[in-house]
């Protein structure tokens, strides 16, 4: 008997690549749930419009679908959005995790997994462990905060992974948010003067990784607290730097700046970062070289 998999959030960057990947995988059937139109247009799986701000909604879609595995990908993503709508945020990114999984609890669903964020952190030290003490810098962060709070509440009723993800980046059709890589490439293409931050510590993660990864967890049962995210570690502006040597950009027209230069609608923390020895050897993690990721990403 195949396994159902629903993904939340699938006409997203994240979401959009795990169809990607799962849509010809033969040993699961794909339920894909977005707010509005599907926007990924391809075949191999079943899509639902559903806005996870209705309860009832993601009631009905979770008995109608009565899925095996939830991957919780959706949320309000957007650092300035949630500063600006906190309520909403609120709803989507906190209370919706909190309908969705008591669904999974009501429909026996097998295994749930919640994707998080290295914004979760304080951004103090830097190369973040699972279990790391949170102290979240903005509100986007606390909603993500709350909902990993309510989740680990519920392990005794439900299997439930919580994978924490850095600065993602690709490519995918119809993009509701851009990401560092696309949008540096677009604005120095362009001959347009872009600032870069060079104080902030990450450790970039190429989507395709990102989602391999939730698969591996998901097909080996992995539960728990899991840090996926790139290898290396690099600040923006060298991450930016980088793509302009490989594609002759005028380098020129970078000035780089920093939080006290370069002030962003929500506190960032300054160093995050992961280490990622956990899904490795939990789950055979793998990651692609940055290089290598924004050449398939840009090319
Ligand atoms: N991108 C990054 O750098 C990082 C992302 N994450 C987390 O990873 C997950 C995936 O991120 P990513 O793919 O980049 O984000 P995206 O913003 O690309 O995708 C999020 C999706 O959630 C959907 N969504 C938002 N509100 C609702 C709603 N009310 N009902 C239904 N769907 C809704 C959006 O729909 P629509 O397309 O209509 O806007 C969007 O497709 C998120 O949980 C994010 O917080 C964590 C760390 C880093
Ligand atoms: C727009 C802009 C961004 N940047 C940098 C800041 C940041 O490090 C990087 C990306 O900027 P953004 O504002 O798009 O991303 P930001 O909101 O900082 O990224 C976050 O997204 C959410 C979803 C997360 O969960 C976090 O892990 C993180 O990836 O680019 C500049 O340096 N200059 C600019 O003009």
């Amino acid at each position: 008997m195949k396994n159902k998999v629903l993904i939340t959030g699938s006409n997203g960057l994240l979401g959009q690549s795990l169809l990607k990947l799962l849509k010809n995988d033969e040993s699961v059937n794909i339920y894909a749930t977005g707010r509005g139109e599907d926007r990924f247009l391809e075949n191999g799986y079943t899509y639902h419009d559903v806005d996870l701000t209705n309860g009832d909604e993601i009631h009905q879609l979770i008995a109608d679908v009565k899925p095996d595995v939830i991957i919780h990908s959706a949320a309000m993503s957007r650092v300035e959005d949630c500063e600006d709508y906190p309520d909403l945020a609120v709803k989507v990114n906190t209370e919706a995790t909190d309908i969705l999984s008591d669904a999974a609890i009501q429909n026996n669903v097998q295994h749930f997994l919640f994707i998080s964020t290295d914004f979760v952190f304080s951004g103090d030290q830097g190369m973040y462990k699972e279990e790391d003490e949170r102290n979240p810098p903005n509100f986007y962060g606390q909603t993500k905060l709350r909902a990993e709070n309510l989740l680990f509440d519920k392990t005794d009723q439900l299997k439930i992974s919580i994978i924490r993800t850095c600065l993602v980046y690709g490519q995918v059709k119809d993009m509701s948010r851009s990401n560092i890589m696309l949008w540096g490439r677009k604005m120095l293409s362009e001959g347009m003067e872009i600032k870069v931050v060079n104080d902030q510590i990450r450790t970039p993660t190429f989507v395709d990784d990102l989602a391999q990864g939730v698969i591996q967890c998901f097909k080996t049962r992995s539960e728990g607290v899991y840090h996926l995210s790139g290898a290396e570690v690099f600040t923006p502006y060298k991450m930016v730097e980088i793509m302009a040597d490989e594609y002759k950009l005028d380098k020129k027209l970078m000035t780089a700046v920093n939080a006290s230069t370069f002030k962003e609608h929500g506190k960032r923390p300054l160093k995050t970062g992961f280490i990622i020895d956990k899904a490795k050897q939990g789950f055979n993690y793998q990651t692609t070289t940055f290089i290598e990721a924004m050449k398939k990403v840009l090319s």
